[in-house]
């Protein structure tokens, strides 16, 4: 049965591919990818003292520590996660399998303009006027067909590790709510789509694999713009290359450095929602690199279809009125296909008392 994720997407198509990708073959950027204004914020060097909180899932106070990175950043890295170093190992080869495939190959299995699923440019490039320097692979549902028309013969045991990925996924990201949401006080009785066992059972999610091949002018080059993700959280694996970036209010682009086996994980637009703004989705992008290659997995994590996420009771009173209206998951995918960042001002129902502006107001934000 097609996903209702992908729903959202049908009355906004986009561009699949730009004429010519074979990014091995530019010995020089074509103005076609350069992008200006990239320091509209500074970039925080790695030796600052400033970085992104490393969380060991196993420590007594994990839950008071996933509350304060949640706060204060919104992304935050975690250890000792449970998911077996062989099947992140694993995902890592099928992504780098997929895309040194020959160009005419991938588009055997290009996504179509209105569909979810399939290789093609990001979503988000028909926002931006320059093209992003990265391909991608998103996964909605199982990938057997377009695995079937990349590789004929293999393609079961390609499937293999992408149905086991997102099984461990699942049960990580189920984990992680629940520290999640527990720093905020709330517990299994205030989400009632959580299951009689507070696994999350109906949970619906996307994998995007994403490829930022080496590139001839890196400070000219973006991989993929500023950006929120809609999800509630995303966890993401990305090789032993820097890459990704996240934005911090007073300092600036903060680099989330790979720590070898860590995972990172990011607070989506949907939790955003759900705690009424407490934890902020984090605005991030990924930049490219002249000698290496880069590749991230994001696992994008979401509720079940039919439910409506809106900010939890226990979090309001006189004086916190719930700042968001009700959204699924495919409507508020609706809103970000067609208003992009400024999707969750869209959702906002009133300014908040103290008549500041939301600490995630992204509109400002425009590169390129
Ligand atoms: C469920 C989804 C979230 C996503 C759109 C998608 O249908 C599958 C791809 C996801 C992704 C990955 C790259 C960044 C992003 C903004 C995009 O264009 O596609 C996210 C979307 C999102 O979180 O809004
Ligand atoms: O490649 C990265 O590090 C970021 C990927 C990302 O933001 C996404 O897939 O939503
Ligand atoms: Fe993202």
């Amino acid at each position: 049965m097609p996903s209702r994720l992908s729903d959202g997407f049908k009355a906004h198509p986009v561009q699949l591919y730009p004429k010519h990708q074979d990014f091995n073959s530019l010995q020089e950027l074509p103005d076609s990818y350069k992008w200006t204004q990239l320091d509209e914020y500074p970039s925080c060097e790695s030796f600052s003292s400033e970085s992104v909180p490393l969380i060991d899932l196993t420590d007594p106070n994990a839950l008071t520590l996933v509350g304060h990175a949640c706060k204060t950043w919104g992304v935050f890295q975690v250890t000792n996660h449970g998911i077996p170093t062989k099947l992140l190992d694993d995902i890592e080869s099928v992504s780098r399998c997929l895309f040194s495939l020959p160009q005419q190959q991938k588009l055997k299995a290009a996504r179509s303009p209105d569909g979810v699923s399939g290789y093609g440019l990001a979503r988000i490039s028909s926002f931006f006027p320059k093209l992003m320097w990265s391909e991608g692979f998103t996964i909605v549902g199982s990938p057997l067909e377009h695995f079937r028309q990349l590789w004929p013969q293999e393609y079961s045991k390609f499937c293999d590790i992408i149905e086991e990925y997102e099984k461990e996924m699942k049960k990580l990201a189920g984990r992680l709510m629940w520290l999640i949401l527990g720093s905020l006080g709330i517990c299994n009785e205030d989400i009632k789509w959580a299951g009689p066992k507070g696994e999350f059972q109906g949970a619906s999610a996307a994998l995007q694999l994403n490829s930022y091949p080496a590139c001839p002018d890196p400070d000219q080059a973006m991989g993929l713009a500023a950006h929120t993700d809609s999800t509630l959280l995303t966890i993401l694996h990305q090789n032993n290359t820097s890459g990704l970036q996240v934005l911090r209010e007073g300092t600036g682009w903060v680099t989330v450095d790979p720590v070898q086996g860590a995972l990172v994980v990011n607070i989506g637009d949907l939790l955003h929602i759900l705690s009424n703004g407490l934890y902020p989705s984090v605005l991030h992008r990924a930049m490219v690199n002249r000698t290496r290659y880069r590749l991230s997995m994001a696992y994008l994590y979401g509720p079940p279809d039919s439910v409506q996420i809106s900010p939890l009771s226990k979090l309001l009173g006189p004086s916190h009125p719930p700042l968001y209206r009700p959204v699924t998951w495919n409507e508020y995918l609706g809103t970000k296909a067609k208003h992009f960042n400024k999707a969750l001002s869209c959702v906002r129902l009133c300014v908040p008392l103290n008549g500041l502006v939301d600490v995630n107001d992204h509109n400002r934000v425009q590169v390129g």
